[in-house]
């Protein structure tokens, strides 16, 4: 129990550390919002819907939390700006609910289930490769088996930056030369893994976004040679995308979104940045539960999402 606090502080330490600059923005947007007045009021609420539009939230999850508190107001009569920071939390993690109810545990796979197929997709740079390592690194912590597969093909780095990562997990990865078929590495690695009973495949995927036809075209074509050996495979296509990059970030998940079928998000970058607020926009617009947030280059820095400790540490 003494253990697991340590764990649980160390955590809370570090997701505060990473969103230092998002919620020193919030906390002197959310001041200004509310200096003089003393109750929420059309004003305040005004003002609240431009802080959190300014903290890249977007404007369908602004409006939508803004008519929440709006409710809130009605029904309590008399919210104090005091409370503000409290509503605010308990309505964004209210809605970041409707994403995905349960409380759920991310690395702990389905029992008895044969290797656990996470498709990995995401345009260049955006962290997919470190994702992956931290990721795996993850996985074997808790316990797991694990192996990587280096499908992005089409840049000779990005299969020599998953070896290193590979290397210093301490996992093993398959790969093929240059230029190999995609599908063809995510063939070897799912065989690889059947074979040996692996709990967990983290397959690397070329995130080309010049033309949307050939994306949705190649992922199709990895997900079709999977299922050749594991027939209900990929089960989960998480989407990497740069917290720093704001409204870009918005845009690519709905590219990816376009093309296949994304079923979790792992946000990367969020340190250094003050657009923390994506995680919240991109999460409620399009319906899919962040997974994994990424608050450093470290090994260490990747984090299991949880609404609360991410809002309580974003608004506190
Ligand atoms: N500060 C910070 N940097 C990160 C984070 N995640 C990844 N990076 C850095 O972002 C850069 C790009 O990461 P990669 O993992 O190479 O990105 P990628 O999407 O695989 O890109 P390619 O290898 O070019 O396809 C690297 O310098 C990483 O160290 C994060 O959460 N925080």
């Amino acid at each position: 129990m003494a253990l697991f606090g340590l764990f649980n502080k160390k955590k809370k330490e570090s997701l505060d550390k990473g969103l230092e600059k998002t919620k020193e923005s919030v906390f002197k947007k959310l001041s200004r919002a509310i200096v003089g007045k003393s109750k929420v009021d059309d004003e305040v609420l005004d003002n609240l819907e431009e802080v959190l539009i300014s903290s890249d939230v977007g404007v369908d999850t602004t409006l939508r939390i803004i008519e929440r508190i709006e409710e809130r107001v009605q029904r309590d009569k008399y919210v104090g700006t005091d409370e503000l920071n409290r509503v605010l939390k308990e309505e964004i993690v209210d809605l970041l609910k409707e994403n995905n109810s349960t409380d759920y545990d991310a690395l702990s796979l389905p029992e008895g289930h044969g290797p656990y197929v996470i498709m990995v997709v995401g345009v260049n740079g955006v962290g997919k490769t470190t994702t992956i390592g931290k990721l795996a690194h993850k996985f074997k912590d808790a316990g797991k088996s694990v192996v990587l597969g280096a499908a992005d093909t089409f840049r000779a780095a990005a299969v020599d930056q998953l070896v290193i990562w590979a290397e210093r997990v301490g996992v093993p990865i398959v790969k093929q030369g240059m230029g190999a078929d995609p599908a063809s590495v995510a063939f070897d690695t799912l065989s690889k893994a059947k074979a040996e009973n692996a709990d967990v495949v983290l397959i690397d995927t070329a995130g080309r976004l010049h033309n949307k036809i050939n994306l949705m075209n190649e992922l199709t074509k990895i997900k079709k040679v999977m299922q050749k050996v594991i027939p209900d495979a990929p089960h989960e296509i998480l989407l990497v995308l740069d917290g720093s990059t704001g409204q870009n970030a918005y845009e690519q998940a709905k590219q990816f979104t376009l093309a296949t079928e994304v079923n979790a998000l792992a946000i990367t970058k969020l340190d250094g940045t003050a657009k923390g607020g994506v995680v919240i926009g991109i999460s409620d617009q399009f319906k899919i539960p962040v997974k994994y947030i990424g608050i450093g280059e470290k090994i260490d820095d990747l984090q299991v999402f949880n609404r609360e400790e991410f809002v309580d540490s974003l608004f506190n």
